[in-house]
């Protein structure tokens, strides 16, 4: 992205008396600020939405363009590239930013609104006191619109980008890396991947298997629910829907049900009596692989905003210790939140110094420990994630999942279990983090892990459940979903 040169001293007085309105004055323009405010700040769109003065109508529309913009930023960068005739280091950040809006809306947005595309983001550069800029965008966005066609394809191509359905949208122009000599290139800019991301996993995947794994990333799954198997039964639950006349389907997970349509959770049933949570298929192995019983003493050691520890207290009947600890005073407030909606009382929560986390001096039967990582099985629903992944992070990540699984053993009764997750598909922070773990806990063993990657109905995720050696056999299961 082209960065501003530093602006003298009479240049920053007239930017300040050009400061744009704070609230958003049309629905552009408040995806303008959430950009904007997410380039400078790092601050993610769906955590400022609130801050800004917006209908309930427009708000969900505003973060669903914000986060398709930076999803498919490098495929839209790519395509700006193409039509912007002066050097892109020569274009002002916030002016680019402008550009990237009436592209995504082009490349992305409905076919019968491009004439609005154009002409409504040229207006923005009028509301942000620009008039300076409106020709500049005018020209490259019509550049843009030019190299579309009303085409699509089931192939790849060096001149196609995906669009939606596993279809690419036909452009008249390669723009693209050319297939057969530079194929992961292509992919890392027609699906706006990172190149390093990109390189692992062409090392890691077939080509069909790659192209499946990146149309995973655009897009999030279906929503899924699961039950709270202590307050309903999945049977009646689904035909409270259907009386309701909402869509949903049960799963090959009796207590996961998908929703087939657009509703808000409230408007499901039992949403206040908390009969359920929203959590993805993937997401539900971990617990259940810890299979904690009633009455145990069981720690959740990275617990926000708490998904998994009402599932580990609904495994435990409510009854036992269960506590949910946290780093995040956000995080450990949603987690009290979620189980006094699910009216779940065995749950206490703790917040703890990253740095020197005293938990109990008494060990726990069980201990899930879900741990910070580079999210790469689920990209199609975090935005911004694939921005953040690099070596030098995956290496960070790496240092506080060792120094989390250290935690957790010594707080872990002779014969306790553990299970290690993550939502990364990543073997570095997952198999081959656990190998080098037990290379260093000799004591212990993994004794079955479960690793599924991404696809269109469901996430991906990793979890290993780790035991001491004297009351475990070697890994005697190592379950592939793909
Ligand atoms: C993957 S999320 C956990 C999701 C949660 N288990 C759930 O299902 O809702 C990882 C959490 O770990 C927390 N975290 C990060 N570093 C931590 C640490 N050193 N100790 C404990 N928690 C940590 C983060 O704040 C984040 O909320």
């Amino acid at each position: 992205m082209p960065q501003r040169k530093r602006p003298v001293r009479s240049q920053v007085r007239k930017q300040r008396q050009k400061q744009p309105p704070s609230i958003p004055r049309t629905i552009r323009h408040a995806v303008y600020i959430l950009i904007e405010r997410y380039r400078t700040t790092g601050q993610l769109v769906r955590d400022q939405v609130l801050e800004l003065f917006l209908n309930d109508e427009i708000r969900p529309q505003a973060v669903a363009w914000s986060e398709r913009l930076i999803l498919r930023q490098r495929t839209i960068d790519r395509v700006l590239k193409e039509c912007v005739s002066r050097p892109v280091d020569q274009v002002q950040a916030s002016l680019w930013t402008i550009l990237r809006m009436g592209a995504n809306e082009l490349l992305f947005g409905p076919a019968d609104s491009q004439h609005a595309a154009i002409s409504e983001t040229v207006e923005i550069c009028r509301l942000l006191t620009h008039p300076e800029w409106t020709g500049f965008v005018n020209g490259v966005l019509r550049g843009v619109q030019r190299l579309l066609t009303d085409q699509v394809t089931k192939e790849i191509a060096a001149n196609a980008y995906p669009f939606e359905n596993h279809e690419y949208r036909v452009l008249n122009k390669e723009i693209f890396p050319d297939l057969e000599a530079h194929f992961p290139s292509y992919m890392g800019f027609a699906f706006s991947l990172p190149e390093p991301l990109i390189r692992e996993w062409d090392r890691r995947y077939t080509r069909e298997e790659f192209i499946e794994l990146c149309w995973s990333t655009l897009e999030a799954p279906p929503m899924h629910v699961r039950l709270n198997r202590i307050a309903v039964e999945p049977a009646q639950w689904v035909e409270r829907c259907r009386e309701a006349e909402i869509a949903v389907s049960t799963t090959e997970v009796p207590e996961s049900i998908r929703i087939d349509q657009k509703v808000r959770l409230s408007n499901l049933p039992g949403f206040e009596a908390g009969e359920f949570v929203v959590q993805d298929i993937a997401a539900t192995h971990a617990a259940k692989l810890l299979n904690p019983y009633p009455g145990q003493r069981v720690l959740d050691l990275c617990a926000g905003p708490g998904t998994k520890t009402t599932q580990l207290a609904e495994l435990m009947l409510d009854r036992g210790e269960l506590l949910a600890t946290e780093v995040s005073p956000r995080r450990i407030e949603q987690i009290e939140e979620n189980a006094k909606r699910l009216q779940i009382s065995c749950i206490k929560t703790l917040l703890i110094d990253r740095e020197d986390p005293y938990i109990s001096d008494e060990p726990f039967d069980a201990i899930l420990i879900d741990a910070p990582c580079s999210n790469t099985a689920v990209l199609g629903k975090r935005a911004e994630a694939r921005w953040r992944y690099s070596i030098t992070e995956l290496h960070l990540l790496n240092d506080i999942q060792m120094q989390l699984l250290d935690t957790a053993s010594e707080l872990l009764v002779e014969d306790g279990r553990m299970v290690y997750s993550t939502c990364s598909i990543e073997p570095k922070e997952n198999e081959q983090l656990i190998s080098r773990w037990l290379e260093t806990h000799p004591e212990f063993t993994c004794s079955e892990m479960k690793s599924i990657l991404p696809n269109a109905n469901r996430d991906g995720g990793f979890c290993a459940l780790v035991e001491r050696r004297e009351n475990s056999e070697e890994i005697e299961n190592v379950d592939e979903l793909s």
